[in-house]
């Protein structure tokens, strides 16, 4: 039981009681030169000039808090001078600033590397590396001082690396927090570190999106918490996901794609799968915006093996696969203008044909389905007396949104790891239409 993991706890990549220090991502440094020369013949001001003429090369400054004046240009020229020797983690005080480099680096994170800062008297003093943090974090839950639980909280904007990172420090913690003469242990935190990274499939598949800066960005927060018994060896793991970026369900920036996972059911499914799911080869579906473009991402096999690896057997992978192609044919529904208010709006096009295979592949009745789409029930008066209203055509694409990004986000999983094993809760069919009845109060009103 996560309850009675043994304390202390270490807590990467998220908020938790006692916070180490933060890490800024930045994926790069854009339009300055580290020359001194001026830039479009503009003159450098007099506090500039004098920086950049100072004695220290700039790419030695390995903190921030240096810079002598800090402005916006002294920092980014700092870290362009230190990117360009691919020099790529620099101390902003207690922050490490990390730029993405943009290309493999491994010596950057050998095993070696990570004993060096873990065997280090003082790693602060080495270069600043991701390892420091990590190292330092896990100093000071050996220490057993109060606050015993640490944070390291991963930050930065799209694409600059912060999955990159997590995965960093979880590779990190199971090389150092296992006991150096048990094999065992070894083995306990190599495992975790596996099953949480084979989670990757699944959490990326479900949460992760084609974005315009990032093929695979991630569109979840993670929260991912180790637990280190008394000799400080790892013995558990629980990864959360939140804040999952739900209305990408129902629409998608131009250029951009739904999550993954919808993309591979089309695509990946077999031809019995296609017949049971409805995903008739090159059907078009609204929701799912630029299928013509195939990513590394698009592996439909991959997501399932990694499903099963977590427990999710083959007739419930397939009911979450059913329950989202009958979200893609809730997409192709569409209203029309009513002339008459007190009428509901009428279908558009295919509609009829999408709303009945929507109903179908998601067990709900179709009449109750549409119903719940075009009219608003208001309760009223000291009687609760009920009103049925029906809505314009906006409400009714709203509440049609609504009501795919409720589904999907029942979906959302939670996985747990502990003590070597991983576990997941999940809803495989959201409670709401996992009777045949019409849908309860849940349902958006
Ligand atoms: N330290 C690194 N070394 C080599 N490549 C890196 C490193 N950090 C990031 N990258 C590259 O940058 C890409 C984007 O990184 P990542 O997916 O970690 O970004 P992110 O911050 O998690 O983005 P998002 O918020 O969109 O999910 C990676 O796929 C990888 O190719």
């Amino acid at each position: 039981m996560l309850q009675q993991a043994p304390t202390p706890t270490l807590l990467p990549a998220g908020l938790s009681p006692s916070f180490h220090g933060p890490l800024l991502m930045a994926s790069q440094v854009n339009g300055h030169s580290s020359d001194s020369s001026s830039q479009g013949g503009e003159p450098l001001r007099e506090d500039l000039q004098e920086f950049l003429s100072g004695e220290a090369p700039l790419h030695q400054l390995d903190d921030l808090t240096k810079v002598n004046p800090v402005t916006l240009e002294t920092v980014l020229r700092c870290l362009q001078a230190r990117y360009a020797v691919d020099t790529f983690y620099t101390n902003a005080g207690c922050t490490l600033v990390a730029l993405n480099p943009f290309k493999p680096v491994p010596q950057l994170y050998s095993p070696a590397l990570m004993r060096e800062y873990h065997s280090a008297p003082q790693p602060q003093k080495l270069k600043p590396h991701i390892f420091t943090v990590g190292e330092q974090t896990y100093r000071n839950v050996k220490s057993l001082m109060e606050p015993v639980n640490q944070s390291i909280i991963v930050s930065g904007e799209s694409g600059a690396g912060k999955t990159w990172t997590s995965r960093c420090l979880m590779k990190f913690y199971a090389v150092v927090a296992t006991s150096p003469t048990s094999w065992e242990s070894h083995k306990i935190a190599e495992r975790i570190e596996q099953r949480i990274l084979n989670s990757n499939p699944v959490m990326e598949a479900f949460g992760n999106a084609c974005t315009l800066r990032n093929d695979n960005s991630s569109r979840f927060g993670k929260f991912i918490q180790l637990q280190l018994n008394r000799a400080q060896q790892m013995t558990g793991a629980t990864v959360q996901t939140y804040l999952l970026e739900k209305t990408r369900v129902a629409c998608q920036a131009s250029s951009e794609r739904n999550f993954h996972i919808f993309y591979q059911i089309c695509k990946g499914a077999s031809t019995d799968e296609r017949l049971q799911w409805h995903l008739p080869e090159g059907a078009a579906f609204s929701w799912l915006p630029n299928p013509e473009r195939t990513l590394e991402e698009d592996c439909f096999e991959v997501t399932r093996e990694a499903m099963l690896h977590l427990g999710i057997d083959t007739p419930t992978q397939n009911n979450i696969f059913q329950v989202l192609a009958g979200l893609l044919h809730l997409g192709n529904v569409r209203f029309a203008d009513s002339e008459d208010e007190a009428q509901p709006c009428q279908l558009r096009g295919d509609a009829t044909c999408s709303i009945r295979t929507s109903a179908l592949l998601l067990q709900l009745p179709e009449d109750p389905l549409l119903e719940t789409l075009r009219i608003r029930t208001i309760r009223a008066g000291r009687q609760q007396q009920v009103f049925r209203k029906p809505c314009s055509r906006a409400e009714c694409d709203t509440r049609r949104d609504c009501l795919a990004k409720l589904v999907y986000a029942r979906r959302n999983m939670q996985s747990r790891a502990w003590s070597g094993h991983l576990s997941l809760t999940r809803t495989t069919r959201p409670a709401w239409i996992s009777s045949r009845g019409a849908p309860s109060a849940s349902a958006p009103s």
